[in-house]
């Protein structure tokens, strides 16, 4: 067999690999096979598509399908010789970074740059005109935003909003209809939540608040995304508590977890709401189930009565061994900068910026301040009192805020001593 697939690839459609391809891979591999190669960039923004629903989604993907195509826009030598842009011929890379590939060959460059430079320009304006129609959809939904603010106020109590985060399939979706009650769409496939859906829930201590599910996040997922999604990730920016959900039974969590800190510093999340941010582990049902078959293992059929002691002690060390061992697997750079070529704006590069230091202090805090099954319901209760907790403690910063800001304005300001001033220096 001279092919890894064998016989039967003629009938497939299209093939998936599950990698950053550059321009020139991808083009290579689709000449050799005579098909469309997609890879998981594309396949991401492919999903990011299917799933899009309001208006405000659909550009947002569009944008980013964009953005991925500017990326792979490759100059090909056809069986002619002829420059274009077909799908079969040599390739040659001149976008990735705005580095020719050719090699300084005088006339080969000629017509051909120019019609990528037109190809360019036509996905620069179409670029900007996505921005604006983004913009002026995201004041739609922030003036909604502020009626839901006015209206919380009108009842007496502000309605503080929630934002669930975390990296795809972790059970964000899961964990938000449970604490609200409400059937929120979830399911197997990635990424099945696009647009922000909020759904009210009330707090032990009676208090409603607002939750907001949020999309998926991932490793690997080029920064400029971001620019794409970022109305849906503005509500995570404006929420007043974060709750991040981590799959506790995944191989990976270490990478998970420090993909969400990553892609919440690059939004632009203020360094204290991730201080406050409340780490709810998932899915422990499974966990349950392996502390079980580890004690069985680690046992080797002697020592029965430990295994009934399930206080989960040795169970808990090898979970902990495998995780440090993906830790150290998984530590290849992952920003490969595939967009990034010579006429994009400063403000791009600017997301390559390096997670700040207190950032990386906040990410590395060990261990969850919560462990949920949000399918059995483990957990959820004590989850509901520690949201409590956290909105109390933020009131109280707000209402010294307040007192601050006041006591600023008196001294500002001189007026004749008042009775009030005299009681409250006597009480300083
Ligand atoms: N065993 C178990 N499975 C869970 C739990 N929570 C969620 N799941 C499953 O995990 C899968 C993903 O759940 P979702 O809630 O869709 O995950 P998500 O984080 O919203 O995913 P995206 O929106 O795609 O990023 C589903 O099949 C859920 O049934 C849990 O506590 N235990
Ligand atoms: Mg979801």
């Amino acid at each position: 067999m001279d092919t890894y697939f064998g016989r039967g690839t003629e009938e497939v459609d299209a093939v998936f690999v599950n990698a950053i391809l550059s321009a020139i891979q991808q083009r290579n591999l689709e000449r050799i096979w005579a098909k469309p190669v997609l890879d998981r960039v594309g396949l991401i923004i492919e999903i990011f598509n299917a799933h899009a629903h309001t208006k405000e989604a659909k550009l947002q993907a569009e944008l980013a399908a964009l953005m991925y195509k500017k990326s792979r826009l490759v100059r090909v030598r056809g069986t002619d010789g002829r420059q274009t842009f077909g799908q079969f011929g040599e390739a040659e890379v001149v976008s990735a970074r705005g580095r020719a590939a050719s090699k300084g060959v005088g006339f080969v460059g000629g017509a051909g740059e120019t019609e990528l430079q037109l190809q360019r320009r036509r996905i620069s304006d179409r670029r900007l005109r996505l921005l604006t129609q983004i913009k002026e959809a995201r004041r739609t939904r922030l003036l909604q935003r502020a009626g839901r603010k006015r209206q919380g106020g009108l009842a007496g109590k502000s309605l503080a909003t929630i934002a669930v985060v975390g990296y795809t399939n972790a059970g964000k979706s899961t964990l938000t209809s449970a604490l609200t009650r409400t059937a929120l769409y979830c399911n197997e496939r990635l990424f099945a939540t696009l647009d922000p859906t909020l759904k009210s829930a009330i707090l032990p201590s009676g208090r409603k608040v607002l939750l907001s599910d949020t999309v998926g996040f991932i490793s690997d997922l080029p920064i400029q995304l971001v620019e794409a999604f970022q109305s849906t990730l503005e509500e995570v920016v404006e929420a007043d508590l974060l709750l991040h959900v981590v799959d506790s039974s995944a191989p990976n969590i270490e990478e998970h977890r420090s993909t969400v800190f990553h892609v919440l510093n690059q939004i632009g999340v203020p360094e204290e709401k991730l201080k406050n941010m409340i780490e709810v582990w998932n899915k422990i049902d499974y966990e349950e189930e392996e502390e079980v078959e580890d004690m069985h293992y680690l046992d080797d059929g002697k020592g029965e009565e430990e295994a009934e002691l399930s206080d989960g002690s040795i169970a808990e060390e090898t979970f902990e061994a495998a995780v440090d061992e993906d830790k150290i697997d998984n530590q290849e750079g992952d920003s490969d900068g595939w967009l990034l070529s010579e006429d994009e704006n400063v403000s791009d590069s600017e997301l390559f910026k390096a997670p700040e230091d207190d950032i990386v202090a906040a990410a590395e805090k060990n261990g969850p301040d919560v462990r949920v099954s949000a399918l059995t319901g483990v957990g959820l209760k004590e989850l509901m009192y520690l949201i409590d907790e956290k909105l109390k403690g933020e009131d109280e910063k707000l209402k010294s805020q307040t007192i601050v800001e006041r006591s600023e304005i008196q001294s500002r300001k001189w007026r004749p001593p008042r009775k009030d001033d005299e009681e409250l220096a006597v009480e300083q």
